[in-house]
């Protein structure tokens, strides 16, 4: 079974405003509320292949349950913590730009934190685990490092999607995947990349710390796949960006529901890629229809 966590959920407040004006009186063009936060986000695609996952994390208030209410009429199955605070809005700005403004997160209670953790106690050898997003400033920063903890005691495989210090800490206990974008990359390592290869170097690097994958996301330039014996590159389908929010969850959902799916690394950097370009397509997240139209423009050579 695939395990998203979302620490953090958020309903993510898509507004247009075609002319903006700061400090003045604006009325939006389109607006839409969506159910977000990496994990989900994840979850929501791997529904969409036909893998079977459960979201988990923390739900609070009204806004927690109109997330909870999306992901049912979605058939997501979930198994969140209840919390007493209310989940968080991000409001995601489009004006021409793509402007986030993300909330900090509700307050977790230590009790709560507690049922989270017990409910990963079931975990067991074979399931796959995806730890995506931030973490609210309760729970304190070695959060993740705890539920790598329980991933580690039940055998269980976990992918990180995160960044700076909790990304390099994670790498020791050996991840099935880390997908960095080009910049989080540069950032990690305090560099400037100029190049391809250095890219790759910097990339192999993440496999040398632990990671067992790496997959370098380049919005629109293409994609890197690295592995222990193997450099791979895929070019990304041409269309119009709509919406680049949840690019980077789709391609995790997309790689590894396919690579659950049929067991295929190359394949499931193919749909990685597919449903990352099919999400930055389309106003929501990609659909399955979308995705599998996709899957053949996208083009993967060895290095
Ligand atoms: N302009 C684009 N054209 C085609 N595909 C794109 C574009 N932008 C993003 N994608 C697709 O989405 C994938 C992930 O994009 P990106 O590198 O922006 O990740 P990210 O920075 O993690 O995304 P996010 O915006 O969700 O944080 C890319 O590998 C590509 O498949
Ligand atoms: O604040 P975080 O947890 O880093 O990111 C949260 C978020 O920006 O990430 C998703 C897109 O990747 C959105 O659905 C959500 O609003």
């Amino acid at each position: 079974m695939i395990y998203t966590i979302t620490l953090n959920p958020s309903i993510d407040y898509i507004v247009e405003v075609h002319d903006l004006k700061l400090g003045g009186l604006n009325r939006m063009n389109r607006d839409l509320k969506l159910p977000g936060g990496k994990g989900i986000n994840v979850s929501r695609i791997l529904n969409q292949l036909g893998a079977a996952n459960t979201a988990i994390g923390f739900l609070g208030g009204f806004t927690g349950r109109f997330i909870n209410d999306k992901l049912q009429e979605d058939a997501i199955q979930t198994d969140f913590v209840t919390i007493a605070d209310d989940t968080r809005i991000n409001i995601k700005l489009k004006h021409g730009d793509e402007t986030e403004i993300n909330g900090l997160g509700p307050a977790i209670r230590t009790e709560e934190a507690e049922q989270l953790l017990n409910k990963l106690s079931s975990l067991q050898k074979g399931d796959i685990v995806i730890l995506s997003g931030s973490v609210p400033p309760s729970l304190g920063s070695d959060f993740y490092d705890r539920l790598i903890h329980v991933c580690k005691q039940t055998q269980a495989e976990f992918v990180i999607d995160t960044t700076g210090p909790a990304l390099m800490e994670a790498l020791v206990h050996q991840p099935l995947l880390v997908k960095p974008n080009h910049h989080e990359l540069a950032e990690l390592f305090g560099v400037t990349i100029e190049t391809r290869e250095e890219l790759v170097a910097y990339g192999r690097k993440l496999l040398e710390a632990g990671a067992k994958h790496v997959l370098i996301s380049m919005a629109g330039e293409g994609a890197l796949f690295i592995t222990e014996t193997n450099v791979y590159h895929a070019t990304v389908p041409k269309g119009t960006v709509k919406n680049s929010v949840g690019a980077g969850d789709s391609m995790i959902g997309g790689f590894v529901g396919t690579y659950v799916l049929q067991g295929d690394l190359l394949e499931a950097f193919r749909a990685g890629v597919a449903s990352g370009s099919a999400t930055a397509f389309s106003d929501d997240l990609a659909t399955r229809e979308f995705i599998d139209e996709l899957r053949n423009q996208v083009t993967i050579t060895t290095l």
